[in-house]
């Protein structure tokens, strides 16, 4: 931009002779005007900045140089300038938020500050004073950014810790696995040895068995536990959610996916990750699984790029696995890479002796919950509980003794008869007493694991002395397999 009315009046040039050599050293640009509002002095820094020339811009009016328009573009009236306006009223001012434009016509963000000067009490012009404050501009934007950046990390961090406490919290108490039955010991056992390697494990089992349970302890036994248990139900996500919650995503990676998020497999990173309901993985889902047990490794949903992960796996099912693989619904190759250690949970029906020490289990948590002092189940009401067939298995037992202690107004829960055991299908053949009584003692002999006498024996659950037993036993050739 040209700058007009070159006028220099030697009148009022001399106003800052004294100072002349200490201002041409300082790094701050500086301008003196006369009442005029043209130059009469600038520094070596000012030019430096600017681009123009001292002698191209003494005695010319320097707001119509370098600071005619705003950033914008839309013009800059002198009446607005700051440093005009002191011209006017003698005021100083210092101002954070504007702009100069250079000779070659790019800008750049200056802070300055306008003084008045005086002589013998007399306004004879203004030192303006100013910084180009790009770096310092750029250091705030860079700034501003780290924050957001910061802030998104340390809510997601927060969140991610949220979810890791909830677990944790909810869980704590849970690792231990009452049973004194064979099948329950035999389990602990197993448990036991294979907790302290890093092999994959197949828990199988009906609902409510205790396969999260035997996870946790799996866990809790190994030498990952101080790392997180990382836990996901496979069956309450859809294909596409299940992918980005094991997976994780980028941002933009679909519709709604707003920010980056870590899937469930990062978040275990070096402790152990349950896949419950194993079975229910999409196909997809059971190729993309398969690629990080081989190799450790997997991109979230939108990137390209692999993360590497230390990761025990643990899954459950309660399906015949291999007969989703004969059907085509799971992969072979997965379900060979799964089963390296299968565990099988046992019906609660097949180790009715479990009952009273779960029960007693339950109302020792029951009595802390609800705040009752209940101090066991009365002789018939453990009997209707031994007499039930528990198809929803410890989570019903749980359920029942829940709801009765809720009803419970004395120290000993009453449990009223259960509904019962469905009957062996009617193949439209009679039987005779005889035939239905051996088949109803051998089956509740088999739920007892055999036993005979005792609280928990099966004589006392069908109502008869032990020795009674023991000669229909006899009489009607029934014998504990070998
Ligand atoms: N042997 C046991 N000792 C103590 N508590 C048990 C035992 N088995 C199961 N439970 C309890 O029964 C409830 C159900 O167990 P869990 O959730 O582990 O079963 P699950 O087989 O994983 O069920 P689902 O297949 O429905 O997910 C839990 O509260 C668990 O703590």
């Amino acid at each position: 931009m040209a700058c007009k009315h070159p006028r220099v009046d030697d009148a009022h040039v001399d106003f800052l002779p004294e100072n002349k050599l200490l201002l041409n050293a300082v790094g701050e640009g500086i301008y003196g005007f006369d009442l005029e509002g043209n130059a009469v002095f600038i520094n070596p820094a000012a030019e430096r900045m600017t681009g123009w020339k001292a002698e191209e811009l003494l005695g010319k009016n320097i707001h119509d140089c370098h600071h005619h328009s705003h950033a914008d573009g839309n013009p800059y009236p002198q009446e607005e300038c700051p440093i005009y306006n002191t011209l006017h009223d003698g005021i100083a001012r210092e101002i954070s938020h504007d702009l100069f434009w250079r000779k070659d016509g790019s800008s750049f963000p200056v802070h300055y500050t306008s003084t008045p000067v005086y002589k013998n009490d007399r306004l004879i012009g203004v030192v303006a004073i100013f910084r180009d404050i790009s770096i310092q501009k750029q250091t705030e934007a860079s700034l501003r950014e780290a924050l957001k950046q910061v802030q998104a990390l340390s809510e997601k961090l927060a969140n991610e810790n949220d979810y890791l406490l909830t677990e944790l919290a909810s869980h704590r108490q849970e690792v231990n696995i009452s049973g004194e039955s064979e099948t329950i010991q035999s389990l602990i056992q197993q448990i036991k040895l294979v907790a302290n390697t890093s092999s994959t494990v197949l828990i199988n089992g009906e609902n409510g068995t205790g396969k999260e349970l035997v996870a946790r302890n799996i866990h809790a036994l190994s030498d990952r536990s101080d790392q997180p248990l990382v836990s996901v139900n496979c069956a309450a996500f859809s294909p596409t959610l299940l992918e980005s919650e094991l997976f994780g995503h980028e941002k933009g990676a679909f519709t709604g996916a707003t920010s980056r998020r870590k899937g469930r497999f990062e978040l275990a990173h070096q402790g152990t990750l349950f896949l419950d309901e194993v079975a229910e993985l999409s196909l997809e889902a059971q190729s993309k699984l398969l690629r990080v047990i081989q190799e450790q490794e997997f991109e979230r949903v939108g990137s390209s790029t692999p993360i590497k992960v230390d990761i025990r796996l643990v899954t459950a099912t309660h399906h015949d696995l291999l007969k989703r693989v004969e059907q085509g619904l799971f992969r072979m190759d997965l379900y060979y890479r799964l089963n390296v250690f299968p565990l099988h949970v046992p019906p609660l029906r097949e180790r009715l002796q479990d009952i009273p020490l779960l029960v007693s289990d339950i109302l020792l948590n029951l009595n802390h919950k609800l705040g009752k002092k209940i101090k066991g189940v009365s002789k018939q009401g453990m009997q209707h509980l031994m007499a039930y067939h528990w198809p929803g298995n410890v989570r019903e037992l749980q359920n029942v003794i829940e709801r009765q202690t809720i009803l419970c107004h004395g120290q000993i829960l009453q449990i009223p008869a259960l509904q019962a055991e469905p009957q062996p299908q009617d193949k439209g053949e009679f039987q005779t007493l005889q035939q239905v009584e051996a088949a109803h003692i051998r089956r509740t002999l088999k739920r007892l694991n055999w036993r005979i006498s005792g609280p928990n024996g099966a004589a006392n659950l069908l109502g008869l002395p032990a020795s009674t037993l023991r000669s229909r036993m006899l009489k009607l050739g029934i014998k504990r397999p070998a």
